[in-house]
């Protein structure tokens, strides 16, 4: 061990060993390696290494480097918080890992592998640049976490609107792209929340807008993401839906919403009412969104408590 990284495992993975054999770049001779030369060498890395605050950039970083001096096949790098896998090259059988910890805290962990055994020369090399590869990890790990938290809103724990924005472009685009795979946009606001608030108070608000939320999110898919778009609004993107089935996904949620005993007063009942739009070949996704909230403004001038669907294109031969 040495400078807080520990070596936990050098040796023979039998997993690997009917890996096939890749071309690997040829090391420069590690005896001839001055002092002078691997000082150049380690202000390259961290020169290189400041370039990115994305860890898989700098685990390609990495792998690219070294191969200058010491010829490894493969890194790979794993963190249990935030959750992160991430490799360069190709796994071999050999491996070498350090656990990457400062002050206590591990920035996850890193292995090298390769098809021949490490020499211990090779091995002291690479533990001797383990210090410049740290700090870099340790600040992408820092700034995944400010990301993952500014997109995340703090009451329900679902994705707020900056991360809404993202994966909605995202989706558009792949609508687009596949002319099979289409999507829905479901706006859901609850009935007449200000007067929850103002008879049983914010905190009792606060609690109403987490269960729906957790109803929502055990109703979809995985492959669905619910957002909380506004005080109490919530928009779920269903990806690779047809209309139909948007309007049986929210007519779940809608009925689930309508059960469940809220409040205090057992049987006073929370409503809620929904706006669905299907993509019809928007070009960006507030155009959808625009349309789902105008068919769910719809619902709440029927009546609340109920699924309108915008009806537009396509959509009419779906639901037929
Ligand atoms: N408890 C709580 N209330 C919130 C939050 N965000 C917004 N609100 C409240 O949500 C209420 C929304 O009220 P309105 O927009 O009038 O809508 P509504 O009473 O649900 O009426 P309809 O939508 O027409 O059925 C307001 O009283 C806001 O103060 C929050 O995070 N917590």
């Amino acid at each position: 061990m040495a400078n807080g990284f520990t070596q936990i495992n050098f040796g023979t993975s039998k997993s690997g060993s009917s890996t096939p054999k890749m071309a690997e770049v040829q090391p420069i001779s590690l005896e001839s390696l001055t002092a002078e030369d691997l000082k150049d060498f380690r202000f390259q890395l961290s020169s290189q290494l400041q370039t990115t605050l994305e860890v898989d950039q700098l685990i390609n970083i990495l792998y690219r480097h070294l191969n200058k001096i010491v010829n490894v096949s493969g890194i790979n790098y794993r963190c249990k918080q935030p959750s992160i896998e991430t490799a360069a090259g190709r796994s071999q059988k050999h491996r070498c890992s350090y656990q990457l910890s400062m002050s206590k805290i591990n920035y996850g962990e890193i292995i090298f592998t390769r098809s021949r055994r490490f020499s211990e020369k090779e091995l002291s090399t690479i533990e001797s640049i383990m210090d410049v590869v740290i700090f870099p990890i340790k600040n992408a790990l820092k700034y995944q976490e400010a990301m993952t938290t500014a997109m995340i809103d703090p009451l329900t724990g679902l994705s707020n609107r900056g991360a809404m924005s993202v994966a909605l472009t995202r989706e558009i685009e792949r609508a687009r792209r596949h002319s099979d795979q289409s999507m829905s946009i479901v706006v859901v606001d609850i009935d007449h929340f200000k007067a929850i608030n103002d008879r049983y108070g914010h905190l009792v608000g606060d609690s109403v807008l987490r269960t729906v939320a957790q109803i929502i999110q055990t109703t979809i898919r995985g492959c669905d993401a619910c957002f909380r778009w506004g005080g109490e609004e919530f928009l779920i993107c269903l990806s690779n839906s047809t209309a139909s089935l948007a309007q049986v996904v929210s007519e779940r949620i809608r009925v689930a919403i309508a059960k469940t005993a809220f409040l205090p007063d057992k049987e006073r009942r929370i409503t809620a009412s929904f706006g669905i739009a299907h993509y019809d070949g928007e070009s960006d996704w507030p155009e959808l969104v625009e349309r789902a909230d105008d068919a769910m403004y719809q619902a709440k001038t029927q009546g609340r408590n109920q699924t309108v669907t915008s009806l537009v294109g396509n959509v009419h031969s779906d639901l037929a």
